[in-house]
């Protein structure tokens, strides 16, 4: 189990480069099974979930070759399904989340899609009905072992329809896509996911042929064509992880400059962070965090009455930041209330902050209630285990703002998803080391 010794209490400073979109990578990389043609992608992160699913196409035939930092060719000319009976397919499969997106277009080009049931984080039910629901309406059959949790779709074609999905689903309406694009005739998802991350997996599936319109809104409307060639696809900076750093840049009170954001793909992210009264300014395509030597104030409703911040499919604000929110709140002036509507488990590390010394009433699994301590009490030092991804990384800002040296365990799971995160923390001034 990796651990992280950090000593806190230390203003950073500088500049640091979000890593390339951890999702959307993930979208895009299942995309390469749709061509036998040269696919090549730049700024994928080098995490450990984008290299499980590269190592999973690898084993599935797809030639990989690693170009240069973050750019890689893909060609899914030779495809082994075999892979897809084996025992090994069964363990990878399980190994990230993003596996799951294989399906689709496996079962669009080959007729045949299967999945273990996928990891990732731990963060209360996370039911794939949507995938498959949207699959089946496309004419698959779809099969499961319960005793193996195993999931399969077949189908010697696939034909348009119209579909209202019953959710949302990032990954799901992902799926639904890239089976589509090569079903006969029309398909309308309504209901359908429209996070940054699919529209640019939309914009690369129609440079390589695809035709899909209302890119970026709830109705995708997809007209089949019999094959997909290659294209190139840059990947956005990862949104999440750019809040993130807005985060530790707040808590910490730190001067830091984020670069090349793409402003224009990051939502309400922006004005979320401005509500806790953090100073988010936009220079060129940088976003500049000022030190905030004298704290950060909560505004309220207009009514007067306390601020709630929740999360909501795009453009709402994604629930994967809900909890660096949260850890930022426990050092502002004046209180919210956090309310994680999508999952059911992802607050429990609250009870860590409290141990730490924040302000938190966890309501019930879905709510906590954060009363600021203005800086005026530091959080103590302790030693913690990171839960989940997103968890992890907050537990790490509590950390580098606490006093003392903490330790987190389990740092595999922030690893999932941030590239190299200790290194590029040293660059700016962090005094974090992995110890195992
Ligand atoms: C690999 C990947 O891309 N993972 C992301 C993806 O996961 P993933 O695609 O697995 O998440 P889904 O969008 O399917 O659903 C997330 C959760 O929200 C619930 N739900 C979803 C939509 C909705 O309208 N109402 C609702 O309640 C679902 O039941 C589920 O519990 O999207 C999640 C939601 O943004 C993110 O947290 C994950 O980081
Ligand atoms: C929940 C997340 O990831 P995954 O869906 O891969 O578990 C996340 O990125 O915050």
């Amino acid at each position: 189990m990796g651990i992280f010794k950090i000593e806190g209490g230390h203003q950073l400073k500088g500049s640091i480069q979000p890593q390339g979109a951890k999702n959307e990578a993930l979208q895009i990389l299942c995309a390469v099974l749709l061509t036998p043609e040269l696919i090549k992608i730049n700024n994928i992160p080098d995490i450990v979930d984008v290299n499980k699913l590269i190592s999973l196409l690898k084993k599935l035939g797809v030639k990989v070759e690693k170009k240069g930092k973050g750019t890689y060719t893909f060609q899914a000319d030779e495809v082994n399904l075999k892979y897809l009976e084996s025992d090994e397919f069964k363990i990878d499969g399980r190994g990230l989340r993003g596996s799951i997106m294989i399906v689709g277009p496996l079962l669009a080009r080959f007729g045949k899609g299967y999945i273990p049931k996928p990891g990732g984080d731990k963060i209360g039910r996370r039911r794939l009905d949507t995938h498959f629901e949207g699959l089946i309406k496309l004419g698959a059959k779809f099969g499961y072992s319960k005793e193996e949790q195993f999931y399969g779709v077949e189908a010697d074609k696939l034909i348009g329809a119209y579909m209202l999905l019953e959710e949302a689903s990032v990954t799901g309406t992902a799926n639904i896509v890239m089976a589509a694009v090569l079903a006969e005739g029309k398909t309308t998802i309504y209901n359908a996911a429209c996070e940054p991350y699919l529209q640019q997996l939309c914009k690369m599936l129609n440079r390589m042929g695809a035709k899909i319109s209302g890119v970026g809104s709830n109705m995708l409307i997809i007209d089949g064509v019999e094959n997909l060639g290659g294209t190139n696809h840059t990947m956005l900076p990862d949104m999440i992880e750019i809040g993130s750093w807005i985060g530790l840049a707040a808590m910490t009170k730190s001067e830091l400059t984020i670069k090349n954001v793409s402003w224009n793909d990051l939502g309400v992210i922006p004005n979320m962070f401005r509500k806790l009264g953090i100073t988010v300014e936009k220079k060129g395509d940088d976003i500049h965090i000022p030190a905030h030597i004298d704290g950060y104030e909560i505004q309220n409703f207009i009514d007067g009455s306390i601020l709630t911040i929740s999360d909501a499919p795009w453009p709402g604000f994604t629930p994967d930041l809900l909890s660096i929110i949260l850890v930022v709140a426990t050092q502002a002036r004046g209180s919210v209330l956090i309310h994680q509507k999508m999952f059911e488990s992802r607050l429990f590390f609250v009870d860590k902050l409290i141990d730490m010394g924040a302000k938190i009433i966890l309501c019930d699994p879905h709510r906590a209630t954060v009363i600021g301590h203005d800086f005026k009490s530091n959080l103590k030092a302790t030693t913690m285990t990171s839960p989940d991804i997103r968890a992890g990384v907050s537990l790490l800002i509590a950390a580098l703002s606490a006093k003392g040296t903490s330790t987190i365990q389990n740092i595999e799971q922030i690893d999932r998803g941030y590239e190299n995160i200790d290194e590029r923390l040293r660059a700016i001034g962090a005094k974090i080391e992995r110890i195992a």
